[in-house]
């Protein structure tokens, strides 16, 4: 495993008397696939818009590429985020959708059109590249913001909910190209744990705004920690 990439140092996030994030500690080495696991209301898509620099903490600090500013545009520029927001445009195609954000992160037109090529054909989406985005179904739209968020082949990967909407043709497209690549970083928040221990190579479980277990995939007590967890209401909590 690499460098570390990601150090958050006692975190919190409020939602007014709510506290989302309790005290965050964690560290993320470059090339490790992360999923973070937990019941509703756990706090897990909030750390994960924290990482994407979506929200800043209420209090703590978050480190991210050896740096605290993460508005910088290179820091920007390494992550790549598939959140329950597609950030895609309705009137234009597959192929300009992808084409708009390649060009937003830099990337060189030649090879921006190849790996726009290689990413449509890769989610299954090849007939249907020159269609607008507003003509597609929910599932090739999450196919699409997938690799709109994988086209500047980012550092950090940061993934909410993944799976939502895809067939099961498309879930085995999505996992084939997540593990084709064991240089980038991913972290993955999910409530499918077939998929969690299948996939990566270390589980944070979260309650109540805190990790309770930080765990390896191969743990023998990895399942039994997470079930316990997810099968309460754990996730839910009041000011
Ligand atoms: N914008 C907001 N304003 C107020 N409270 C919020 C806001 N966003 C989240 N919360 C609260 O913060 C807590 C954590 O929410 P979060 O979305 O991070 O949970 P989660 O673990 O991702 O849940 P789920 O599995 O349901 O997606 C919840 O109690 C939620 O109601």
């Amino acid at each position: 495993m690499g460098e570390t990439i990601l150090v958050a140092e006692d975190i919190f996030q409020d939602y007014g008397c709510l506290h989302a994030l309790n005290g965050i500690n964690l560290r993320v080495k470059e090339g490790e696939f992360i999923a973070i696991i937990g019941p509703n209301g756990a706090g897990k898509s909030t750390l994960l818009k924290m990482f994407a620099s979506l929200l800043s903490p209420t209090k703590g600090t978050l480190q991210i590429f050896g740096t605290k500013d993460h508005d910088r545009e290179d820091v920007r520029d390494r992550m790549g985020m598939l959140s329950h927001e597609t950030f895609l445009y309705d009137n234009l195609t597959a192929r300009e959708n992808l084409l708009f954000f390649g060009k937003l992160y830099g990337m060189e037109p030649v090879a921006l059109a190849q790996r726009c090529d290689y990413l449509i054909r890769k989610i299954g989406l090849w007939k249907r590249a020159e269609d607008p985005v507003k003509n597609f179904s929910r599932g090739m739209k999450q196919r699409l913001s997938f690799a709109r968020a994988i086209i500047h082949d980012p550092s950090l990967l940061l993934l909410d909910e993944p799976y939502t909407g895809l067939d099961m043709n498309a879930a085995l497209l999505m996992e084939n190209l997540l593990l084709e690549k064991s240089v980038m970083t991913k972290i993955m928040v999910t409530h499918d744990m077939d998929k969690a221990f299948h996939m990566c190579s270390r589980l944070l479980i979260m309650e109540a705004g805190n990790i309770v277990h930080d765990v390896g995939g191969n743990d023998p007590n990895a399942r039994k920690f997470a079930e316990a967890i997810c099968f309460s209401d754990g996730g839910q909590f009041k000011c």
